[in-house]
């Protein structure tokens, strides 16, 4: 059993400028002080993870190091074209194992998460219940996605590592 963590985690925003600024959720998170947002990758934190769709490895408990998580809020149809170029920072890249979005608009697709779902997803994993429910709070349909997804969500966050992850999504997918 992982135990819940009180303390929060740094969250930040490499923000690339392609969403509708009234729905985008990264720059929402940012207003209220809950995320720090870059528009330069040059300036994002080193020793962050950065969350991935396309990593080969998935995120588990064991890559909480108390450095921060890395999202990356740019258009879905854009994902295939940006995160290659991150390559060159040399950061941990990882994906998130099989979740339902609970936003209004991919409302129950897998894996296609808005960027505040995505750190909730996150932190919930890494032990930080109360920050993701704090960040999911903000959203007037935030309180869905936990709804879907707590099951699992639960049973990642008692995994020990990568592989026990992909192993517990199995019996999700
Ligand atoms: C593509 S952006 C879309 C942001 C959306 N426009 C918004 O307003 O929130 C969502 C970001 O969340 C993270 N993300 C979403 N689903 C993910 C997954 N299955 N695995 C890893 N990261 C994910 C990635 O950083 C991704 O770039």
């Amino acid at each position: 059993m992982n135990p819940t963590k009180h303390r929060d985690i740094p969250l930040y925003i490499y923000h690339a400028g392609q969403c509708d600024p009234k729905k985008c959720t990264g720059r929402k998170m940012a207003r209220f002080d809950l995320a720090r947002l870059y528009d330069r990758v040059s300036r994002l934190p080193r020793s962050a993870i950065l969350l991935d769709p396309m990593a080969e490895k998935a995120l588990s408990p064991a890559d909480d190091s108390g450095k921060g998580i890395i999202v990356l809020d740019c258009s879905w149809e854009e994902v295939e074209r940006i995160f290659p170029e991150l390559g060159k920072l040399n950061l941990e890249h990882r994906a998130l194992p099989y979740l339902l979005a609970g936003n209004p608009v991919n409302f129950g697709k897998p894996f296609k998460l808005n960027s505040v779902e995505a750190f909730a997803a996150a932190l919930y994993i890494f032990g930080c219940k109360e920050q993701a429910e704090k960040i999911l709070s903000k959203f007037n349909w935030g309180h869905s996605f936990l709804e879907l997804n707590k099951e699992p969500l639960e049973e990642y966050a008692t995994a020990k590592n990568s592989t026990e992850v992909v192993e517990i999504q199995s019996h999700y997918i």
